[in-house]
């Protein structure tokens, strides 16, 4: 196994008197995609938002390994700021702006990009024009290359489903993430549109050197997939293992399945 790019360590949430996050622990290999799976309302989204400081009164430590090899203990970070250490996400619930044409959703991931002064902005500085033109760019060549780049111009709004969560994610990817989190990517999805999303995960690990960390109810998709499946229950770690393992485990299958009387 490579080495960690994440360490979720004792993660601990609660909601008022609700324990969504118990003491679990565990990594997240380099270059793998890894899949957090369990039932409804096991933790899993809150594990993200605690990695992506969108919740910030955990306790615990989530530990990164940055572009430099340096591990930073991302408690030490603010929400805006996750990003710039390249780490992005996409959500649950699709956050588009429906008047804005495809591109310039996908543009809006890329503020973090533009380096210039306000009076370059009011003034369109010739830095500020060649800025612009690099970035839309690249969001062209990620809208190729999810194939939607032939629609770019079109509003977002009144897309189907599947378009729409392809505009999403391409609006992580323009921010160039190492790690990429997704939070139910396929969810929505019909086949066709489920087996298109799976070999584009796999292009982002091994063409664009992504580490890819997911939640997924689809369970054939994660099972064919991830290199690892974290599987967790009532917030706490049940097991860590390749999806075969994870497959046969007892714990993992009770948890879904409930104990035979
Ligand atoms: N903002 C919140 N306030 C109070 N309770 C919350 C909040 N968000 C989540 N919870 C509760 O925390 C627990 C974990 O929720 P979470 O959304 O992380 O689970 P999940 O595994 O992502 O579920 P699902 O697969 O259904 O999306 C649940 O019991 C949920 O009701």
């Amino acid at each position: 196994m490579s080495n960690p790019i994440l360490q979720i360590k004792d993660l601990s949430l609660f909601f008022g008197g609700l324990k969504a996050v118990d003491e679990l622990s565990f990594n997240v290999p380099e270059g793998e995609i890894v899949a957090l799976i369990g039932p409804n309302g096991a933790g899993k989204t809150t594990v993200f938002n605690c990695v992506t400081r969108f919740y910030d009164h955990y306790t615990g430590d989530i530990i990164y390994y940055n572009n430099s090899g340096e591990a930073i203990n991302l408690r030490d970070y603010e929400v805006t700021d996750v990003i710039y250490q390249g780490i992005a996400r996409t959500f649950q619930n699709i956050e588009l702006i429906p008047d804005l044409s495809i591109i310039d959703n996908v543009l809006i991931g890329a503020h973090k990009e533009i380096k210039s002064s306000v009076f370059e902005h009011i003034f369109k500085s010739p830095r500020m024009v060649k800025q612009e033109k690099v970035l839309y760019h690249r969001a062209e060549e990620i809208l190729n290359f999810l194939n939607i780049g032939m629609i770019k111009d079109m509003y977002a709004f009144g897309l189907p489903y599947g378009i729409l969560k392809k505009i999403e994610l391409a609006r992580a990817l323009i921010a160039k993430p190492r790690l990429l989190i997704l939070d139910e990517p396929a969810a929505g999805l019909n086949e066709q549109e489920t087996d298109e999303l799976a070999k584009i995960i796999r292009k982002l690990k091994s063409e664009w050197n992504m580490t890819i960390l997911l939640i997924e109810h689809d369970m054939s998709f994660v099972m064919n997939i991830s290199d690892h499946v974290c599987a967790i229950s009532f917030g706490k770690f049940l097991a860590y293992d390749i999806p075969e393992s994870i497959k046969s485990n007892p714990l993992v299958q009770e948890a879904y399945l409930g104990k035979d009387e």
